[in-house]
């Protein structure tokens, strides 16, 4: 009998929320996704270690002041995660950028070229790896300079509604992650974001748009399976997926008939694109909860590699 993973595999491409190469080796998945509360997460696991400790001698190694080694130790113990996760990976790994460099285009520019370089040094190309962007207005602007003269896929998070998405597309995006929960909340409204990435699928279907639509932030293995229905991939935690693995196929209501409304352009008007998202009060709030939150871990991933720098 099939279980719910069967069915979600069925319906849409399976990615994990997670850089650790042994859950990665366990279920094969064709991304992986991360972030700075996952990279966390992940260096609690003893066997991923090693990973920081050769970070901080890398960083020792390049010189400079120590918060310049700071910064460049944790962008390389996130080249390293990614790196050990990705033969067990038929697609992409992804990264995401500093959350603190959110509202500055060329940070965020600069971040990822540098973040391209050293997965190079470290044996991986641009058709290996993908770059999780905040989408901000800036960071909009930054995935259509990575996209169009840098030929760098970009994943644009931290997203929950069509304006986001429909300006993601406009950049020449590779991904939308739209959310289907706020972030480090209990008390989501996963109902709202359902219908708003169904909105997204709609919308890209109506305008022939090819940015992958990659569901994320899931409460429930059954929000997992109510999500398959509208992405074209969905990124799904270690436990989660051992969840589904076990589980009955759930029976999902049909989609509801929705309205997809008309989006102009906002690529060059970052005024109205700043207005409609102050006025989509779950938007805008869930981009600054969710920008404090990434930053917070952004802020523990310092704190870590600073002391193995000065320990060393
Ligand atoms: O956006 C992507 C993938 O592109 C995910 O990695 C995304 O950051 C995570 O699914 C969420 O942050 C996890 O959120 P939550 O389930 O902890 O609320």
């Amino acid at each position: 009998m099939s279980t719910a993973l069967d069915l979600v595999c069925e319906r849409t491409a399976l990615y994990m929320d997670t850089l650790d190469w042994r859950a990665a080796a366990h279920f094969n998945p064709v991304d992986a996704t991360s972030n700075p509360f996952i990279v966390s997460m992940n260096l609690e696991e003893a066997h991923n270690m090693v990973f920081v400790d050769d970070a901080a001698k890398y960083a020792k190694a390049k010189g400079g002041s120590l918060e310049e080694q700071v910064t460049l130790a944790v962008l390389k113990t996130m080249v390293n995660l990614g790196t050990a996760a990705k033969p067990h990976l038929s697609g992409r790994v992804h990264t995401q950028l500093d959350a603190r460099l959110a509202y500055s285009t060329d940070a965020m520019v600069a971040q990822t070229l540098q973040l391209v370089e050293m997965y190079k040094e470290a044996g991986l190309d641009k058709s290996q790896i993908a770059f999780k962007i905040p989408t901000t207005f800036q960071g909009v602007q930054a995935c259509r300079i990575l996209e169009r003269d840098h030929g760098v896929c970009c994943n644009m998070t931290v997203l929950f509604c069509l304006q986001q998405a429909a300006l993601s597309a406009e950049a020449g995006a590779s991904y939308v992650s739209p959310y289907l929960n706020l972030l480090g909340r209990v008390d989501g409204d996963p109902a709202t974001g359902l219908a708003n990435a169904q909105q997204i699928r709609e919308y890209y279907d109506a305008h022939g748009i090819k940015t992958i639509v990659l569901g994320a932030s899931f409460r429930t293995a059954e929000e997992v399976e109510l999500m398959s229905q509208v992405a074209d991939a969905v990124t799904v935690s270690p436990p989660m997926l051992e969840e589904l693995k076990i589980k009955a196929p759930s029976k999902l209501p049909a989609l509801p008939k929705i309205q997809v409304p008309s989006i102009g352009s906002f690529l060059d008007n970052e005024g109205a694109y700043q207005w409609s998202m102050t006025i989509d009060e779950r938007s805008s709030i869930g981009l600054l909860e969710g920008l404090r939150f990434f930053a917070a871990y952004n802020e523990k991933l310092d704190v870590l590699l600073r002391s193995k720098l000065q320990a060393l």
